[in-house]
């Protein structure tokens, strides 16, 4: 019965046999219809243990204070990008994780920062969508930076959005939703450094629950986990166990090449890099290559640059570049299309398009 998952179960292509034993029966394909019958008295919201909790979270921060490092830590592998580039998120990815007790839907947010850009202004207008959905919001401040007006800016954005005007900030009916604020990057502190800092936070914003972590040496991140679980609802399984992001193959693709070259180039990259999966073609069933082998998937991505001083950059000298990137990403790409592919990366220009409306919707903006 431990396996039974209600997302993915079909009664119509189930083994008669494990439909029987799932309606408790004896293994005896007789008693397929009997069991079918037991299965539809069960309602979804009971398929799940009693006080399974669900919910979406989401995980809000400034630039750079740890949010992708924190949800990968929670999920237990790496589904979203980090950088110590600030501003590397820019979609509103989500991750998730399950536990036997409970599921927890991970809205990764973009950074809040002052929008210069049509780009900044959408990831802003991206932000509030996400934060009006969710049961809980995460806030992330990281202990080894002073609390800054980004910080500020945030606050007040949650205020508007989930305080309760009528209530002091100090009433623990002030927060319509919980908000819970994590205190990242300890490891940067000493002990007696950070209960000045977790004064100093609780002062600062009246959270529903503070919490210390640290993300890259996993230090306290189960105890994130729990009071994040007790901020959301009871409710049902909303994904399979396996599924750990809401992504597609083209946008984790992305993802991961926008990733290698920022760790490749470094400060010689153009911030202005646009990175567009426009197509996987994958082979038909049982064709071979010219060798015989198992024909490949082709991945065809488009590298946009703002100017065309900016695609040798890219390329680098004799496309080392891009034979690098090709290399890094490769088991990652096999795993997200599903089967082994070959990368096609095109270098395209797209004048100034983080101010142009229509690149910014081509590219998912
Ligand atoms: N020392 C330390 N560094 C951390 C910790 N968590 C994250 N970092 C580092 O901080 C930098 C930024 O981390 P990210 O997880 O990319 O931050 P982010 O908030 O998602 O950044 P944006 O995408 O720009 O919004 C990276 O260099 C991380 O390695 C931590 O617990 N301790």
């Amino acid at each position: 019965m431990s396996d039974f998952d209600p997302l993915t179960f079909d009664p119509e292509n189930i083994d008669p046999e494990e439909l029987a034993e799932l309606a408790g029966e004896e293994k005896d394909s007789d008693n397929l219809e009997s069991a079918r019958a037991s299965l539809d008295d069960i309602a979804p919201e009971h398929r799940v243990p009693e006080g399974f909790r669900s919910g979406f979270v989401a995980i809000v921060g400034r630039p750079n204070v740890g949010k992708s490092t924190l949800v990968n830590a929670l999920v237990g592998r790496k589904v979203v990008i980090t950088s110590d580039r600030p501003e590397t998120t820019r979609r509103d990815i989500r991750a998730i994780m399950t536990r036997p007790d409970s599921q927890l839907v991970l809205v990764d947010t973009p950074g809040i920062h002052r929008p210069r850009t049509l780009l900044g202004r959408r990831l802003d207008d991206m932000v509030d969508e996400s934060l009006s959905e969710v049961d809980a919001v995460c806030f992330l401040l990281p202990a080894d930076q002073k609390i800054g007006p980004g910080d500020e800016r945030i606050l007040r954005k949650l205020q508007d959005q989930f305080a309760r005007t009528k209530e002091e900030p100090t009433s623990p009916r002030y927060w319509r939703k919980p908000v819970i604020c994590v205190v990242t990057k300890i490891d940067q502190l000493s002990k007696k450094k950070l209960v000045d800092k977790l004064i100093e936070v609780d002062q600062f914003g009246h959270f529903s629950e503070i919490v210390a972590v640290s993300a890259l040496e996993g230090d306290n991140t189960d105890e994130v986990a729990k009071v994040l679980i007790n901020a959301v609802p009871e409710g049902p399984k909303m994904y399979p166990d396996d599924v750990l992001t809401e992504e597609s193959a083209e946008q984790t693709i992305a993802e991961l090449i926008r990733e290698a070259f920022l760790e490749e180039l470094n400060d010689e990259l153009p911030h202005s890099l646009a990175v567009v999966v426009d197509d996987i073609v994958k082979p038909e069933p049982g064709e071979t290559d010219e060798n015989g082998n198992p024909a490949k998937a082709h991945v065809y991505v488009s590298l946009y640059v703002e100017r065309d001083s900016q695609k040798p950059i890219i390329i680098g000298r004799k496309a080392k570049n891009l034979v690098y990137v090709k290399k890094r990403v490769r088991t990652a790409v096999n795993r997200a299309v599903g089967m082994r592919s070959s990368l096609d990366l095109h270098v395209k220009l797209a004048r100034d398009w983080q101010s142009d409306p229509r690149a910014l919707n081509r590219f998912g903006f």
